[in-house]
């Protein structure tokens, strides 16, 4: 007391925290009475037994003395369980084991597999039910197959869950179960996850049918009060992150984002967690975290629920929104990836490429362990990303045959690798071969959304977007010889641009991408005047220099008005201008603002790098561009041609360290690329000027085009599909030689355990 009131401590405040102190330790569990869960000689039924946590369990159990039902859907599994349950049997003389085996995804699997479980146990159902069976399958809500692994999870960890727990206290309540109401409870348990308690990204199709688990868990130990003759507990286990043949199977479909973010809570063996588990049941928790941060999000959430303990759960529930103050903002900061649904990233320009290599040195291991563990089993993403690569073959296909301008992209460019600083090479890093470009991935990176993840792909599918991309790399500059022919005559300067095109590697040239094909005549090409008739504008006055030469050029879409009734004002000079640059120049990157909002003639925003103040055909259009976000000084945002997304031929994407940076980044790239990117035309196309481009020049080709060339397209666009299928069975003809190699129409998502 001296030494409180020397410190100037009163006393209230002092004997205050004091019994605050005792109160926890004591709440702790440090004055533990007896065994709240004893199993000897009793009957336990575990969903789930075969496999990770649940066969640590039911191990753990038997040697505490429990007779044990293991049920799950792999009889072989069931069987090597058994056999290990068995071994672990503290009196085998009297313990009894068997198995059922049972998918807890159908419904109205429970009742039967209760009935069996009561008939094998002599007419007695089981005293404790731990409801163990479960799945994951992560991804971003925007994936594609998102909603339908949502409801396999739901089917299998919920309701798999539900069932059971019905099917059994239907039983357990029966009048004719009635006991005396001292006598020992039933246990009903269900397995949630501490993602159950706080959610992070990538688990949108899982962490729903575990909250789910707590809502019905909550309203059960209301319900069960009900039976004051009929005791029984209901209890919900949060894991944390288990190192068990589940893990493997979600993490082949995990996002990147999402592996970094669940380092923060260190993976355990299922030995550990059934342990924990099994002690916090045993000291008659209802909510039964596994782990220190697993305490800390129960005490976060505990709302209505029952309280383990009103002291400790209280407490720790006032401290833990001071550490989300802190936990959250570091969690939910934007994080710079743009998805399929909000914009394409901005240029990745400006970062040091010294940063660059730190960062990816402080991944590589990370990457390597995934890639090592997709090597293992390619099959998993094979099927998806060999969807991707026929999409990206297809844009390939297209690209080529759309008379795709190669001749302009070479500007300013530098040697192909000149990224390699520091000697850390990212595609080495990243487990590629370092001559693999990472566009072919990036594709479905910035257009997909879903991001084909360079890193996390298997070898084969590796080699074969690799293929794909040489493919495309070998038809452009095929296409791109032929091109220059054109551009020689049109610009006298053309030649020098040749040089700086890398001749690309000579693989085997595919059927249907041969050089000089039809389609690729330039003479079907028409002028941006031209093209301006095609588009409804009649004879137009063309007196600028600027409309001169615009007019000349190739025209590389139709005009099309926002407002198709209206009349536009063409005897303006800089209207025949902006109508011009409209159908010759190139889509800016993003929108200005006013085409943006909706504003000017035309329906997108094209910009002609050098010409009009910078702005855009529709600001130019009867304002001089005044209003543009573009005038002047304000960056012209012309897209580099095919950069963003066709893969380097040259040494476009090669030279800047940051667009490595960006395909091969972990967090971007370490994604399954369970998202085909078929189903995403349409984003792709919305969020992709130089995809919008290939198919704004397709449609004036189209348009243009009278019915014997049409039919010849037509026969043009077959002939590559006829080719690329044959490619396509090639490949899997030769992948299958190869053990582990994909199967043709392999599942690629579907099922967690592969039974
Ligand atoms: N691994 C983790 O990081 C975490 C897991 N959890 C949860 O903990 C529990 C155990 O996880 P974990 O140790 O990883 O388990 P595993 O995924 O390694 O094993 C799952 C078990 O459930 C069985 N099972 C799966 N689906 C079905 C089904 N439809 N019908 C019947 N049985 C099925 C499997 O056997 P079979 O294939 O033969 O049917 C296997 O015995 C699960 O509920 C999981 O969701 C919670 C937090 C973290
Ligand atoms: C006070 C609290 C602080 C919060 C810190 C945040 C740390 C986040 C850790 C998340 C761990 C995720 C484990 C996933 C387990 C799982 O269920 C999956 N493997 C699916 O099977």
């Amino acid at each position: 007391m001296d030494t409180l009131s020397r410190l100037g401590i009163p006393l209230p405040i002092a004997t205050g925290v004091l019994g605050i102190l005792i109160a926890l330790i004591a709440s702790m569990g440090l004055f533990r009475r007896k065994n709240q869960m004893p199993v000897e000689g009793r009957t336990v039924l575990i969903t789930g037994a075969s496999e990770g946590m649940g066969r640590s369990a039911a191990v753990q159990l038997a040697a505490k003395g429990a007779n044990l039902i293991l049920v799950s859907r792999n009889i072989g599994r069931l069987e090597e369980a058994l056999a290990d349950v068995k071994a672990a049997a503290s009196s085998p003389s009297t313990q009894r084991f068997t198995y059922i085996s049972a998918d807890v995804s159908e419904p109205d699997y429970a009742s039967a597999v209760i009935a069996e479980a009561i008939a094998w146990n002599g007419g007695r159902s089981p005293d404790i039910v731990w409801c163990v069976a479960g799945m994951s399958t992560p991804l971003l809500w925007t994936d594609d197959n998102s909603l339908s692994a949502a409801r396999r999870n739901m089917d299998v960890n919920y309701f798999g869950s539900a069932e059971m727990s019905r099917a059994i206290l239907r039983e357990w309540l029966s009048p004719e179960n009635s006991t005396d109401p001292d006598s020992e409870p039933k246990h009903i348990i269900f397995t949630a996850s501490v993602l159950a308690l706080f959610a992070i990204v990538g688990y949108s199709p899982y962490s729903p049918s575990k909250w789910a688990l707590r809502g019905l868990a909550d309203t059960l130990a209301m319900e069960l009060n009900l039976y004051p003759d009929n005791p029984v507990k209901v209890h919900v286990v949060y894991p944390a992150t288990i190192m068990s043949p589940g893990l493997e199977r979600e993490n082949q479909t995990k996002p990147g984002i999402t592996h970094e973010l669940e380092k923060d809570e260190p993976p355990e063996t299922p030995d550990t967690v059934a342990r924990r588990a099994i002690e916090g049941l045993e000291n008659g928790e209802y909510f039964v975290a596994v782990s220190f941060l697993g305490t800390l999000m129960r005490c976060g959430v505990m709302g209505g629920s029952p309280r383990n303990n009103w002291v400790s759960d209280t407490l720790l529930g006032w401290i833990v929104p001071i550490i989300y103050f802190f936990v959250l903002r570091g969690m939910n900061a934007q994080r710079g990836r743009p998805n399929k649904v909000t914009k394409p990233a901005p240029p990745p320009r400006g970062r040091a490429p010294r940063q660059v290599a730190v960062h990816l040195a402080a991944h590589e291991v990370e990457v390597h362990d995934l890639a090592d563990h997709l090597k293992a089993d390619p099959s998993s993403v094979f099927g998806d990303v060999r969807m991707a690569a026929d999409d990206y073959a297809a844009a390939a296909a297209a690209a080529a045959a759309m008379d795709t301008d190669l001749t302009e992209d070479a500007h300013g460019e530098a040697e192909p690798e000149a990224d390699m600083q520091d000697g850390h090479d990212p595609g080495t890093a990243s487990g590629l071969p370092p001559h693999v470009d990472l566009t072919a991935a990036n594709i479905l990176v910035n257009g997909g959304g879903g991001g084909a993840p360079a890193n996390a792909m298997s070898q084969p599918v590796q080699d074969q977007l690799q293929e794909m991309q040489q493919n495309l790399a070998h038809a452009q500059h095929a296409h791109q010889h032929q091109h220059q022919h054109q551009h020689q005559h049109q610009h006298p300067h053309a030649h020098q641009h040749q040089h700086q095109h890398q001749p690309p590697a000579q693989i085997g040239t595919p059927q249907g991408m041969q050089p000089g094909h039809q389609s690729m005549d330039p003479s079907m090409m028409k002028t941006t005047e031209e093209l301006a008739r095609d588009s409804g504008y009649g004879e137009l006055n063309v007196e600028s220099a600027l409309a001169k030469r615009l007019a000349r050029e190739p025209g590389q879409r139709l005009a099309q008005q926002r407002r198709p009734e209206q009349t536009l004002n063409l005897g303006r000079r800089s209207n025949v201008e902006a109508l011009f640059a409209h159908i010759a120049g190139e889509p800016a990157r993003v929108p200005c603002k006013n085409c943006h909002k909706g504003h000017g003639p035309w329906t997108s925003c094209i910009v002609v790098d050098g010409q009009m103040c910078g702005s855009c055909a529709n600001c130019w259009f009867n304002a001089s561009g005044a209003r543009c976000s573009f005038h002047e000084t304000r960056n012209p945002q012309v897209v580099p041609q095919h950069s963003t997304i066709l893969p380097a031929t040259n040494a476009s994407l090669a030279s800047d360290p940051t667009y490595r940076f960006t395909a091969s980044h972990p967090l971007l790239q370490s994604h399954a690329p369970t998202m085909g990117a078929v189903n995403h035309a349409g984003t792709l196309w919305a969020n992709n000027p130089v995809l919008q481009q290939m198919v704004n020049r397709a449609m004036a080709e189209v348009r243009a085009a009278d019915k014997a060339t049409r039919q010849l397209i037509q026969i043009d666009v077959t002939a590559k599909q006829l080719a690329l299928q044959i490619a396509e069975y090639e490949d899997m003809v030769s992948n299958q030689g190869s053990p582990g190699g994909p199967v043709p129409g392999q599942q690629v998502m579907g099922d967690e355990s592969g039974v």
